[in-house]
């Protein structure tokens, strides 16, 4: 891979989890691409497969998952799908930088992040192992942390907050130029938060990278993302410019987690929480649309046909009441379960 932002093409993505009602998609022929140099936001409830479309981008879907269609393709690795052992560890971290959702579990309890951080270096084939302690320190010390301090702990000295900095530093420091970051600023107050993204665009202009950021907070892809995909039931539903989609969403489920966030002026009494609760691996539809049982646009044909990705201008949507607008055009979406 150069030393340039790369574009990634997400082409019918399947990925299915096992489980004793047999083997269930929690991702199910999605397509996205993320263009060189952008942010790209993806939101969505909890079990929507945000995570699971996000270890994707690595291969790195663990039994009893696994990705059953589709393809990745990533400028300069190819298609990730057919990566296989030591290609596919090199990949991590040189090339895709990932932060894991769970980032403040994810150290090892018996090493100082010192001491993991060279092993990461010497994994990847880093010569300057000075270097990028000199790289990690900084990063740090942008987030706010005492870099010397922080690589001298072990992951229990260390607060919630500062862990999901350190996951975010790991994930930068090798200078991957794709980076993955699954719900970077959950364990943070509003503060660190607001801090924590302003470093995300500015590594991220600074480095020229593609970052994708997943997240069930849509204050954070406000902040942070060019464009804005929306996920509900292992579907994408909408996906868009992040303006045009915050300013006039027209899914009924971007309208309604647009419409379910308090406002910090004006009534509280206004946000509206979605009705209903999003679906599991079991609950989801196997024909139709996935949101239609908390649609308030629901029609027949929503219960037995699954509506097809349309497309308008820079705008995607997946809504059968959408689709019927006149100067939409229809784009294949393929299915490859
Ligand atoms: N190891 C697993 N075995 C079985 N089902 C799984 C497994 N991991 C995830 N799932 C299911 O796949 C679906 C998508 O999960 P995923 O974690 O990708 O969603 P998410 O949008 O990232 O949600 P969250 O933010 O809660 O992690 C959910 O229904 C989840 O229960």
């Amino acid at each position: 891979m150069s030393n340039q932002a790369p574009g990634v093409r997400i082409d019918g993505l399947t990925v299915v989890y096992k489980t004793p009602a047999g083997e269930l998609p929690a991702v199910r022929g999605v397509t996205l691409t993320l263009e060189p140099g952008s942010i790209t936001g993806i939101v969505g409830e909890s079990g929507s497969g945000k995570s699971t479309l996000a270890l994707s981008l690595l291969n790195a879907v663990q039994p009893p998952g696994r990705i059953a269609g589709g393809s990745v393709e990533i400028d300069g690795l190819g298609d990730v799908v057919g990566l296989r052992g030591e290609e596919l560890r090199k990949a991590r971290g040189k090339h895709i930088g990932y932060v894991f959702q769970a980032a403040q579990n994810s150290l090892n309890p018996l090493k100082t992040v010192g001491k993991q951080l060279l092993d990461l270096g010497r994994s990847h084939g880093v010569d300057d192992l000075r270097g990028l302690v000199r790289e990690a320190k900084e990063l740090l010390g942008r987030m706010g942390l005492d870099g010397a301090r922080v690589l001298d702990s072990h992951q229990h000295e260390l607060s919630g907050g500062m862990r999901q900095r350190v996951g975010i530093m790991l994930a930068l420091v090798l200078n991957a130029h794709l980076v993955v970051l699954d719900e970077p600023t959950t364990a943070l107050d509003m503060i660190t938060q607001a801090n924590i993204l302003r470093i995300v665009r500015e590594v991220h202009a600074e480095r020229g990278l593609t970052t994708l950021v997943i997240t069930h907070d849509i204050g954070v892809v406000a902040e942070v993302a060019d464009r804005l995909a929306v996920m509900y039931g292992g579907r994408l539903v909408e996906q868009g410019p992040t303006r045009e989609v915050l300013g006039a969403p027209r899914h009924p489920y971007t309208r309604g987690l647009i419409q379910a966030i308090p406002r910090l002026t004006g009534d509280i009494g206004e946000a509206r929480a979605l009705p209903g609760r999003p679906p599991t691996l079991a609950t989801v539809p196997k024909q139709g649309c996935v949101f239609r049982e908390r649609c308030e646009l629901r029609m027949d044909v929503c219960d037995t046909v699954d509506p097809e990705t349309v497309a308008d201008g820079p705008r995607l949507v997946a809504c059968h009441a959408v689709n019927s607008a006149p100067a939409s055009t229809t784009v294949a979406t393929k299915e490859h379960a």
